[in-house]
């Protein structure tokens, strides 16, 4: 890493500012954790120059990326659920056999800390290896009050040993555990009465997330720990419409829900809610792809709501085992129809406000120089093709983490 103290310039780079491509090749000095400088090439003065580490010209610039929904800590693998699938059994058959999700709790629970540490580590360094700087995590294959915490003390320690912000979600309602089978509202309890409390006071969950779904919760479960999850002052989120059409993203919109994930089979009463509520439409195309999924989101309406969309990985072990951004970039443009522009937007400035994180994932003169610098020409070139290889620089903080 190199000194974050030091000016560093880049000049002649088309820059994606997180909303937009900006009209001409543009110049961009850093200082510390901050960019100072970002100005049109017919602007540039040579004096800018001095005192600064020249850090090459052309390619693009985009800021730091955002993926705002991942499952990155878990135990054991899921491909012999992926060989089912693959032979006609459904996400849904297989859960509801104790397979998928609950599977991967068995592997979880079983592991140690240390143990979740290591096989998360790879993952995350992945996910920055494609220019991700920050990343939320979900606890969510724990389910038991212990395992939970774990799982969130990991996602705290990942984010504290690498330069990357790690942002942690409490997901207690990501499936009901076998213990509990038949008593969901004594599972709802705990939720409510003991992870959410002991999460928020020892500092572990920046949020609170359910899955609202029949495999799942319902919309009254969902509600129940939403206002647990606000009378102890956290944000919270929901995975909602994804196989079915339960109207949890309405009621979570009611509630201020930064986000709503997944929503495939979203409504107009749903999406008129969400534009109320500023809710965020988190698109998930890399489950919609592993789970040939045949509903589509609705994009079109979103647009014309004005709702906003972030795009993630989702990346987890069952329904979208992909650790690539930017593949998602190239699966939301292919599935999905959305621009490449939008695209680059959802998983930069929408990721951040997905996240409550306002101000990061865009470009500006005293923005936090969380960037990375692409050998590419255009931004479109992003979720065009699918290639690793392509991040010459990445910044975390103003700090080079990435092509020193
Ligand atoms: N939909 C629910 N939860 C995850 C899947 C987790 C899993 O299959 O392990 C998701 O976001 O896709
Ligand atoms: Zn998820």
């Amino acid at each position: 890493m190199s000194n974050a103290m030091s000016r560093c310039l880049w000049r002649d780079i088309i820059i994606f500012d997180g909303l937009r491509t900006r009209p001409e090749p543009m110049a961009v000095i850093t200082e510390g954790a901050r960019i100072i400088t970002l100005s049109p090439m017919s602007e540039f003065d040579e004096q800018w120059a001095k005192d600064c580490t020249e850090m090459g010209r052309g390619g693009v610039m985009t800021p730091g990326l955002v993926d705002c929904h991942t499952h990155l800590i878990f135990g054991g693998s899921r491909a012999e659920e992926f060989e089912a699938r693959l032979e006609g059994a459904s996400y849904e058959e297989i859960a509801k056999k104790g397979g998928g999700i609950i599977s991967t709790v068995r592997a979880t629970r079983a592991a140690s800390e240390d143990e979740l540490f290591r096989l998360a580590q790879p993952r995350l360094e992945a996910l920055m290896a494609e220019g991700v700087t920050s990343v939320e995590i979900k606890s969510g294959y724990g389910l038991t009050l212990e395992d939970e915490l774990k799982m969130l003390r990991v996602a705290r320690r990942l984010g504290e040993r690498f330069p990357i912000q790690v942002v942690t979600t409490l997901l207690g309602a990501h499936a009901l555990p076998p213990e509990y089978q038949d008593q969901s509202d004594a599972y709802v309890d705990l939720v409510c009465q003991e992870m959410i409390p002991a999460a928020a006071a020892a500092g572990l969950a920046d949020a609170v997330d359910v899955f609202c779904e029949k495999i799942a919760f319902s919309v009254e479960q969902c509600e129940r720990i939403f206002k647990a999850a606000q009378q102890h002052g956290l944000p919270i989120k929901i995975h909602a419409e994804q196989l079915s059409n339960l109207g949890g993203t309405a009621m979570a919109a009611r509630h201020g829900a930064l986000s709503a994930d997944h929503i495939e089979y979203l409504d107009d009463h749903g999406i008129a809610a969400m534009r109320e509520a500023n809710t965020v439409a988190v698109i998930l195309p890399g489950a919609f792809h592993t789970l040939r999924e045949t509903q589509q989101p609705p994009i079109e309406a979103l647009r014309q709501a004005g709702v906003p969309m972030a795009i993630a990985t989702d990346a987890n072990p069952g329904s979208s085992p992909l650790f690539m951004p930017t593949l998602m970039l190239n699966l939301a443009c292919t599935l999905f129809r959305m621009t490449p522009q939008e695209a680059l937007a959802g998983m930069t400035a929408h990721g951040a406000t997905a996240l409550g994180l306002e101000g990061l994932g865009r470009l500006y003169e005293g923005a936090v120089a969380n960037l990375c610098v692409w050998d590419v020409e255009t931004p479109a070139e992003l979720a065009y093709a699918v290639q690793p290889g392509r991040l010459r620089h990445r910044l975390f903080q103003g700090v080079i983490t990435h092509g020193l």
